[in-house]
Order: C-alpha cells, then sequence, then structure tokens
C-alpha cells in the first residue's frame, strides 16, 4: 500500500461545485474575482446549489425563502440560554444548536432531492439567528428577531448589534461570504460528504462539517490570527515576534495551503477591504501588523496568507468579536457544505479508504489475571 499522508494529492470525489485550477478558484467555473467585485452573497448561494446564476424572479424567491425560515423554533432559543451560561465557545453551540435543528424538522431524515433544498435553505437561514442569539444573550442582552427585507449580510449585522448597519458594513460582509462559500474539498467539506456517503441525513453531514471547521488548522484559524495580532500588540514587536515564532518551528496561522503554494486568491480581496477598514475607521493599526507579518513570513519561509488571514482584521473592523469569526465562516459556507451534500447524494457510493497497519502481529490472548 501507498500512503498519502494527510491524503495529500488524492482525488476522491468528482464534482461540479467549485474548481482550483493553476491557482484560480471558480464556482461553478465562474473566478471568484469575477463574483466577489461584482456578485451579492444570494446570489452566489443560489449559483453554488442550482448551477446557475438566478434570474431576478429566482433570487427574489430564495431571499423570500431565507426571510421565512430565519427564525429558530422556541424550545432552541430556551436551549441557547442555557448554553450562554456555560462559557462555551460558540463553535460549540453551533454545533450542538444545528445538531438540535433537526429534532425540530420533521423532514430531518427525508433524503429526497425536495427536502434536502429546503433544509439547505433553513440551515442557511437559521445559522446566523443561532450566532447571534447565542452572542446576545451572553451578554444578558435579549436576542434580536431577524428582520425580512434586510439581505442576509445586513440581517447578521442587525441581529448582532440591534442596529440597522451602514452601507459599507453590509457591502464588506457580504464579500468575505462570498470568498468564504466553497472550497472544493476541503477538510470540513470532505467530512461532510463523508457523513452523506452513509446516506445519513443533511444535519448530520452539517454536524460533521461545523465539528471539522472548527480546528485550527482549518476555519478555526482565522479566530487565532487575531488572537495573534493581539498578543503582538503593536507594529514595532511584529518583527521580533514572528521571527522567534519561526525559529521554534512554530506555525503562524493564517499562513500556508494544501493546495495553494503561490497564494490564496481569496487574500488580496480581505487585504484590500482590510485596508479600506483600516481607512475608513481610521484605525491602521490591525492592517498595518498584518501586512508586516504578511512581507515577514514570505521573506523568512516563503509562505502566503490564506484566506484565514486578513478576515482576522477586517471582522475586528467591522466590530465583531473574535470568538465568533469561526462561526462566521460556517454561516458562508454552510452554503457549500450543503451543495456538496446535495452532489453526493445524486451520485453516491460509500467513502471508506483504507488504513496501512503498523501496529504489531500476532499478539496471543492473556488472560486477564496473567496480566
Ligand atoms: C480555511 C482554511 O482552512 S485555510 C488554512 C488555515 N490554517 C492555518 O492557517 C493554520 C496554519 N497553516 C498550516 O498549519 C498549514 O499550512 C496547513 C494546515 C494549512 C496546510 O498544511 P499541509 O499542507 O499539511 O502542510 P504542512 O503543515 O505539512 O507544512 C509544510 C511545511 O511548511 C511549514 N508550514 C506550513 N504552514 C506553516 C505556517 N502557517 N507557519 C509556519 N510554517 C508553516 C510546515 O511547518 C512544514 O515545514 P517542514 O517541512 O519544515 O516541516
Ligand atoms: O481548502 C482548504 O484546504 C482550506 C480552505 O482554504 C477552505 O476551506 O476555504
Amino acid at each position: 500500500m501507498t500512503v498519502a499522508k494527510g491524503l495529500e494529492g488524492v482525488v476522491a470525489v468528482t464534482s461540479e461545485i467549485s474548481s482550483i485550477i493553476d491557482g484560480v478558484l471558480a464556482y461553478r467555473g465562474i473566478d471568484i474575482d469575477e463574483l466577489a467585485e461584482k456578485a451579492s452573497f444570494e446570489e452566489v448561494v443560489y449559483l453554488l446549489w442550482k448551477g446557475h446564476l438566478p434570474t431576478r424572479t429566482q433570487l427574489d424567491e430564495l431571499k423570500r425563502q431565507l426571510d421565512q425560515y430565519a427564525t429558530l423554533p422556541a424550545e432552541l432559543l430556551e436551549q441557547l440560554k442555557v448554553y450562554s451560561k456555560t462559557g462555551a465557545h460558540p463553535m460549540a453551540v453551533l454545533r450542538t444548536s444545528v445538531s438540535a435543528l433537526a429534532l425540530y424538522d420533521k423532514e430531518a431524515d427525508d433524503n429526497s432531492a425536495e427536502a434536502n433544498e429546503k433544509k439547505a435553505i433553513k440551515l442557511t437561514a437559521q445559522i446566523p439567528t443561532i450566532i447571534t442569539a447565542f452572542f446576545r444573550m451572553r451578554k444578558g442582552l435579549e436576542p434580536v428577531a431577524p428582520k425580512s427585507g434586510l439581505g442576509f449580510a445586513a440581517n447578521f449585522l442587525y441581529m448582532l448589534t440591534g442596529k440597522e448597519p451602514d452601507r459599507v458594513a453590509v457591502e464588506a460582509f457580504d464579500k468575505a461570504l462570498i470568498l468564504h462559500a466553497d472550497h472544493e474539498l476541503n477538510a470540513s467539506t470532505f467530512a461532510s460528504r463523508v457523513t452523506t456517503a452513509t446516506l445519513s441525513d443533511m444535519y448530520s453531514a452539517i454536524t460533521t462539517a461545523i465539528g471539522t471547521l472548527k480546528g485550527p488548522l482549518h476555519g478555526g484559524a482565522n479566530e487565532r490570527v487575531m488572537a495573534m495580532l493581539e498578543e503582538i500588540g503593536s507594529l514595532d514587536r511584529v518583527e521580533s515576534y514572528i521571527k522567534s515564532k519561526l525559529a521554534n518551528k512554530e506555525k503562524i496561522m493564517g499562513f500556508g495551503h494544501r493546495v495553494y503554494k503561490n497564494g490564496d486568491p481569496r487574500a488580496k480581496h480581505l487585504r484590500e477591504m482590510s485596508r479600506q477598514l483600516a481607512d475608513l475607521t481610521g484605525d491602521k493599526k490591525w492592517y498595518e501588523m498584518s501586512t508586516h507579518i504578511e512581507r515577514l513570513v514570505d521573506q523568512e519561509k516563503g509562505l502566503k496568507p490564506n484566506v484565514d488571514f486578513y478576515s482576522a482584521s477586517v471582522y475586528t473592523y467591522l466590530g465583531i468579536p473574535r470568538d465568533l469569526f469561526t462561526p462566521i465562516f460556517a454561516m458562508s459556507r454552510v452554503t457549500g457544505w450543503t451543495a456538496h451534500v446535495m452532489e453526493q447524494y445524486a451520485n453516491n457510493r460509500l467513502i471508506r479508504p483504507r488504513a496501512e497497519y503498523t501496529g504489531p502481529y500476532n499478539r496471543p490472548y492473556i488472560p486477564i489475571d496473567q496480566r
């Protein structure tokens, strides 16, 4: 057997959803650079699920359904109140809450294409409500109910703060959601497909995916980037901090990638957004520290920033607390996960690789009294 450690280079499925070819990321064949500049998040969601861009009528209908399903079951809101007193991380709360949503959906175990399309909409609509309700309850505040007609990005910021956000914040946040929506066979998407391939249900697959995204080598890196920026604290401390981490062979969060070796095409958009928000807020510290780190890590290790690096400063400039960064990633990526779940059901085969056994052979069973 040849072992591909970490499954590097292994092509495990065929997919029509997103591609990374020669460092270019495309959703359904459309370059992410174009989508980031021209599309809205809802258009991208439709594109990922249906394979083509929506007409105005189709887009309005999707927005209507996202509004319709954004409210949470009352029982889950009660549960969230309990979770808000535990000190739990929002990703743990999101994982548990998405699993719990299945208990209140009569179609949870219906794996038909129609039921799965509806569940994809429900999950996408409800995750922002879970994140924001938990965030507010944790601060002793009442949750803010979703407001129809605001749009997905604006509604999240509204439910977070209780105030309608300004246009610049909405546009930046919408673009960040587009950039995070799908990414070929990344670890959490793969995990969701493994669960789906046993013919389990969509809620199980998305619960699996959230648990996988949470790790610091994947989506959890964005929160760690901000923790690092805060620990460094000022521009003049960047060089000694980074050089000493690298000398100790420690990883710098937000750098490196399994697939991109010459840079992640999403990072330039997030860098530019960080620059613009730094200008707008008049607080250039996080942006200047980030660009300095980027220069140093490239110079010392030849590593480039991934999607998680500049999203940290972007979300901070938008006033979003650090431990919501990965839940926000999940709130966008659930659209890609559900697209992959539906694609997997449509052409399923159990995913079951092999392991090369490296343990001992031919050992006798020793009775318990003789051990
Ligand atoms: C949305 C996302 O999931 S994007 C990725 C988010 N994760 C992070 O930002 C965490 C930091 N980055 C990493 O840990 C890695 O680059 C990964 C997990 C993203 C990719 O990992 P792999 O493809 O397995 O690469 P691997 O970890 O084997 O790294 C190869 C070499 O580059 C080094 N390296 C990779 N990333 C980094 C980093 N961020 N900082 C310092 N060194 C690094 C490794 O130490 C290793 O060096 P060595 O050959 O001297 O041992
Ligand atoms: O593709 C990966 O390995 C990780 C990543 O960038 C993503 O999930 O967006």
